[in-house]
This record gives C-alpha cells, structure tokens and sequence, in this order.
C-alpha cells in the first residue's frame, strides 16, 4: 500500500479503486454485462467529444465540470442542481460537459448524466474511475460522449485494451497523467488522441500548473507530431491560469470547483472564456 507522507493516510486513488472494485461487481450482479450491451441500441447517438474541442472558437477551449464534491474540498455548492448548472455552462460558451459519475468520493452519477444528456447538446464526458469494461458499456448507455481513462490506476495492457473498446463504442478516451513517466507509458499506446493532464497531485492534494508546462516542455515535439490534443486540468481559476497553459501548448481545458462556486454560472464561463481569449 502506498502511503502518504504528509497525511500518512493510504493514498486516496487506491482507497477509491478498492471501493470501486465492490461497486461494480455489485452492478455485474444486478445487471449482466450481456443484459447492459443489449441496452447500447437504444443509448443515445454518440457526439464528437474530440471535433468539439478542437472546433471550439475559445482558446482554450473549455470542458466545464459538473461537480457537486470532491475529497480535497468537500462540498461545492448547497443548492446542486446538475441540469440546471450544465445548461448554463452551455450558454456560457463551453465546448463540452464533464460529469462525475462517482458516488462515494464526488456525490455524483450516472443518472446526472442521463439527466443532462436530455436537456443538453454539447458532449459529454463520463468522469469515472474506470477500472472495468462494465463501466464503459454503461457510460455509452448513460449517454457519455467520451470516457476517462486515468493512466495512475491502469496497467498498459488494460488502458489498450480499454482504449480499444472506448473506440469501438464510438466514443473517445481522454487518457489522464500526472507525471512524466505517465505520459510515456501512455504515448506508447496506439490511437492516442486525446491526453488529460491533471495539475492536483493525488497524494497530497497540491495544484500546480507548472505539472502542464512542464510537461509539455519535455514532449511537445512527440505530442504534435502524433497529433495528440492535451487538455490542461484542476486547479484553474483565472483567465491567466487558462492563458499560462495555453500559452504551454494546452488546447482545452478542464474546470470543476472555480465554476460550480460561481453565483452566476453563465456569466462566469463568459467572462473567463472572453478574457482569456483577449490575453
Ligand atoms: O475542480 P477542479 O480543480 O477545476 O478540477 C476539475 C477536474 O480536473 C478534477 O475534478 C479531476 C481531474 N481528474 C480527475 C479524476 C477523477 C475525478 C476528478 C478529477
């Protein structure tokens, strides 16, 4: 077991794949993995995660987060109302949707995504800690666009393969790192399109944007040359933050907790969105 220094707490990514593991065998009793796949004819057509993206006029380009908690901040807002939130990060101008699916550790879920996929047009991704194919049919079911596939919690064999089936759906992966090691396991993955990386450090919690520029620095040849589009997330706050890692090479970007603090939601995804284009 990997334990943290600071807190001396197990590390929170191994205490949530643990927790992880009993739901979705829980899920495979309740409903088969056959019995979830015949359901995928009636899911909802798949949106291009990945064109909205890279179409989007914003640079960069926004996945704003529908986040009602986290295990570093608690709770984000009283009055959660998923619907309503992603509707007004829709008018405010984001590109696409990330919903937390998890229950325990985000007090998020598949139904919020359900929900939103009714009521909103942009795609979605489905913020999950995937660790088992059974949660990539039923984020396809729920209405997920793209799923997230974190690199820290999968071994190389498994993230292909799991990339290979998220392809196959239609759907696209965004693989997610936190370190330089990460991004060179996950580079040497085929059909790599689309690479997340996360600025908060899961052991200890700390936010650095420094994680994307340095990153960047080391492998922007690689990166472009494969055609990877990098998504810059956590911790982002201002429209200097949203500069400084496009400025990096970050194409998109990925905001939960500035966002979903915000009184008026709209307006704040507007006016980040219009400065950080200015700068
Ligand atoms: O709320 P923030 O600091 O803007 O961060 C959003 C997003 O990046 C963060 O929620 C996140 C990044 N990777 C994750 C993996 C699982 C759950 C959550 C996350």
């Amino acid at each position: 077991m990997i334990i943290n220094p600071v807190t001396t707490k197990p590390h929170i990514l191994e205490e949530i794949v643990l927790h992880k593991k009993q739901e979705v065998a829980q899920m495979r009793r309740e409903l088969p993995l056959i019995a979830l796949q015949k359901q995928l004819t009636a899911a909802p057509a798949v949106r291009n995660f990945l064109a909205a993206l890279q179409e989007s006029p914003s640079k960069p380009s926004l996945i704003a987060e529908v986040k009602k908690a986290s295990p570093s901040r608690g709770l984000l807002r009283d009055d959660f109302d998923p619907v309503a939130i992603a509707q007004a990060y829709e008018r405010g101008g984001a590109a696409c949707l990330s919903v937390l699916t998890d229950q325990k550790f985000f007090q998020g879920s598949f139904d919020n995504l359900r929900n939103i996929r009714k009521h909103v047009a942009l795609p979605l991704l489905c913020k999950e800690f995937i660790i088992d194919l059974y949660q990539i049919y039923l984020a396809r079911t729920a209405g997920a666009d793209a799923v997230l596939l974190i690199a820290a919690i999968l071994p190389d064999e498994t993230l292909q393969d799991f990339l290979r089936v998220i392809h196959e759906l239609g759907m696209k992966a965004l693989v997610e790192v936190h370190t330089l090691a990460e991004l060179d396991r996950v580079l040497k993955l085929d059909d790599i399109r689309l690479v997340g990386i996360n600025n908060r450090n899961l052991q200890n919690f700390t936010v650095n944007l420094e994680v994307t520029q340095n990153l960047l620095t080391q492998r922007q040849a690689q990166l472009r040359s494969y055609g990877i589009t990098v998504v810059s997330e956590s911790g982002l706050y201002t429209s200097e933050d949203l500069s400084f890692v496009a400025e990096a090479g970050a194409r998109a970007v990925l905001i939960g907790e500035s966002l979903v603090k915000q009184t008026e939601i709209q307006k704040a995804v507007r006016s980040l969105l219009q400065r950080g284009n200015r700068a």
